[in-house]
């Protein structure tokens, strides 16, 4: 990259800084003038040192008056004193600050994860994009920049501006060109310090993210309950780590060639900076050996000295770590920029269904997946009626969850349209459609909250209706036996009283909370997998019930689940290979006869 383009990207950077003031600008004024008196104080620090030492010598060693020297003394101590008070009372103020914009800033990420598609959700390369947005909330190594830094950092550059302007008024009472050589060998050894930083950053926010991330799931494999089983039984520790360790091998060698070359250039940089403080020394007392300079201006000369080293050095790792961090903040304003197929959907999606009854239609539909080849929903066609209770059964991988996933618009059809009363649902308002939907999946989730929560999420309720769903799918025991009964906390990721309920304890949750929500239109994908047979016949029965004023999908790879179907699809690799009610199709002898057979042994004790 040309050198321009560089220069480009680091104003991008630094661009991309101001924009965080202006945003903390936006919801708190008085950090942002709070910042400026930090500045302030932070930069006068040096030259009331500087400039009181001259006074106290030109008063000890030329006018011989030790008590004029003592005022000086007292006077410099008590405004060192006033400063660094001034300092640390600024310090505490922004630590509570610093807290409160993370938080900010951290929720309208996760807002705008929340805010993205499923689709988006289901793509690596978003993954990696937010894990690089994260990096200004959670230095997970020690190169990445934290907001805490950044705003410190920031401050702390400009106040190191400032002294460097003082310190250059003052070389200028000597003579210009100590000061210029000073300015130009130290500059050489920013952009050094710069380049190689910038070397070392590359290989952790971009080549390594992905690897990070990797190291971070091993991680994960390790402590996180829900592979705590699969890795006991199947004694996964070594296999697990070994893993962790193959990337974090492949991590060491990026990381290892990009800190060799900070090395060098920062032994050139020193070696630089070393020689020419030697040679401005010997100058300094030169011009004292010769009469040219008194002995005050020599102190005042060395220890500006001191001062220019320590914030030509210092203005070199603000640069670095600023530089760090506008990167961050560009992947971070990025990633709050990143448009929301949803949202997008929506834009154009308008219409609002003012029906509680609905006519689906799958009009030629086929699907591909994001970056694959084949078709997992092949030339579907299909019309649901109202109130019709519909079963679509097939082979593992047959295409029942994606056609699920189309019809809750997780994905667009790559071809054909789905219709509800003849609008297409993708020009159907998202709120209002997800308003009108209900699905239970088979992978559904319980979150580690109290079980009231995991039921209604944050929606109004009666007790009497929660109390009748419960009746009505026999979780009645279950919930009398818990300690807090419906305010029991789920899950014991948090909390070492929290309940673990059984596998089919949960999946009648999942259910339950599919009959609170009460929309017009029920999908279950295998929302009885977990069931036993017989809490599996409560159940459908019961359901049936509660549902008969409601179109239903059922996807199901139990056949007894069928029988209370109206009509039950066949797929098989992505296409609908047969149709019918139950004993149509037993009676055709094709696909579903083979299916049920398989599972005739299971029927006939059900039956008995
Ligand atoms: N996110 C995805 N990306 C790529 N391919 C996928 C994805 N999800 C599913 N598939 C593929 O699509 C095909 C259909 O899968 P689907 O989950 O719809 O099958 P299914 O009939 O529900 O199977 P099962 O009965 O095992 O749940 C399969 O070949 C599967 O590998």
């Amino acid at each position: 990259m040309g050198i321009q383009n560089k220069v480009k990207e680091m104003l991008v950077y630094f661009k991309n800084i101001y924009h965080l003031y202006k945003k903390i600008w936006g919801q708190d004024k008085s950090y942002v003038i709070n910042s400026i008196l930090i500045i302030f104080v932070k930069a006068l620090y040096p030259f009331n040192r500087i400039l009181f030492l001259k006074l106290i010598i030109d008063e000890l060693a030329g006018n011989l008056r030790w008590t004029s020297a003592l005022i000086y003394v007292i006077s410099m101590c008590t405004i060192e004193l006033i400063l660094r008070s001034f300092d640390s009372i600024f310090w505490t103020y922004e630590q509570k600050k610093i807290l409160r914009f993370k938080s900010i800033f951290l929720k309208e990420l996760s807002m705008k994860t929340m805010d993205l598609s499923y689709e988006q959700i289901d793509n690596p390369y978003l993954h990696d994009h937010k894990q690089k947005a994260m990096a200004i909330f959670y230095p997970g190594q020690a190169q990445f920049m934290d907001l805490k830094n950044t705003l410190i950092d920031s401050k702390q550059l400009v106040a190191y501006v400032l002294q460097l302007i003082g310190v250059i008024i003052i070389f200028l009472t000597i003579t210009p060109y100590v000061f210029l050589v000073l300015f130009i060998i130290y500059l050489i050894s920013i952009v050094l310090n710069i380049i190689a930083a910038d070397k070392e950053f590359n290989v952790w926010s971009h080549s390594l993210v992905n690897i990070g991330r990797r190291v971070g799931y091993y991680q994960e494999l390790a402590t996180d309950f829900t592979y705590a089983k699969e890795m006991r039984t199947n004694i996964l520790g070594q296999w697990v780590v070994d893993k962790m360790y193959y990337y974090f091998d492949t991590m060491k060698s990026g990381v290892n060639k990009a800190v060799n070359v900070f090395t060098i250039m920062n032994i050139i940089s020193n070696t630089l900076q070393i020689t020419l403080n030697g040679a401005v020394y010997f100058y300094i007392a030169w011009l004292a050996y010769t009469g040219f300079i008194p002995l005050s201006d020599v102190i005042v000369y060395i220890n500006s000295l001191g001062v220019f080293v320590t914030v030509l050095a210092g203005i070199s790792t603000c640069l670095i770590s600023l530089q760090k961090a506008g990167m961050h903040l560009s992947t971070y304003f990025k990633y709050l920029t990143t448009v929301s197929h949803t949202k997008s959907i929506e834009d154009n999606a308008n219409i609002v269904l003012d029906t509680t009854t609905f006519t689906v239609e799958f009009i030629n539909v086929y699907f591909k997946y994001p970056e694959q080849d084949h078709y997992a929903i092949k030339n579907l066609n299909l019309t649901i009626y109202p109130n019709e209770k519909i079963a679509i059964v097939g082979e593992n991988g047959a295409g029942k969850t994606t056609f699920i996933k189309l019809l809750l618009r997780f994905y667009k059809p790559t071809k054909g349209q789905i219709l509800i009363n003849g609008i297409d649902i993708q020009n159907i308002s998202m709120d209002n459609y997800m308003k009108n939907i209900t699905a239970v999946f088979q992978d559904f989730n319980i979150l580690n909250y109290p079980l009231i929560e995991n039921f209604v999420f944050d929606h109004a309720y009666e007790e009497n209706t929660i109390k009748e769903i419960i009746h009505n799918l026999n979780l009645e025991k279950t919930v009398n036996h818990l300690p807090n009964g419906l305010y029991t906390e789920l899950g014991r990721l948090f909390d070492h009283k929290g309940i673990e309920l059984s596998g089919g304890q949960k999946q009648k949750l999942a259910i339950a909370r599919a009959l609170f929500k009460n929309s017009p239109f029920v999908i279950l994908d295998e929302p009885t997998a977990m069931l036993s047979p017989q809490a599996e016949y409560e159940i459908y029965t019961n359901f049936a019930k509660l549902t008969q004023d409601k179109t239903t999908v059922y996807i199901s790879h139990r056949m007894s689940s069928c029988r209370f179907c109206d009509r039950i699809i066949v797929m098989e690799l992505g296409e609908i290979v047969e149709s019918g009610n139950h004993e149509e199709l037993i009676k055709k002898e094709g696909e579903y006869y083979k299916l049920y057979n398989i599972q005739a042994e299971f029927y006939k004790t059900l039956d008995d």
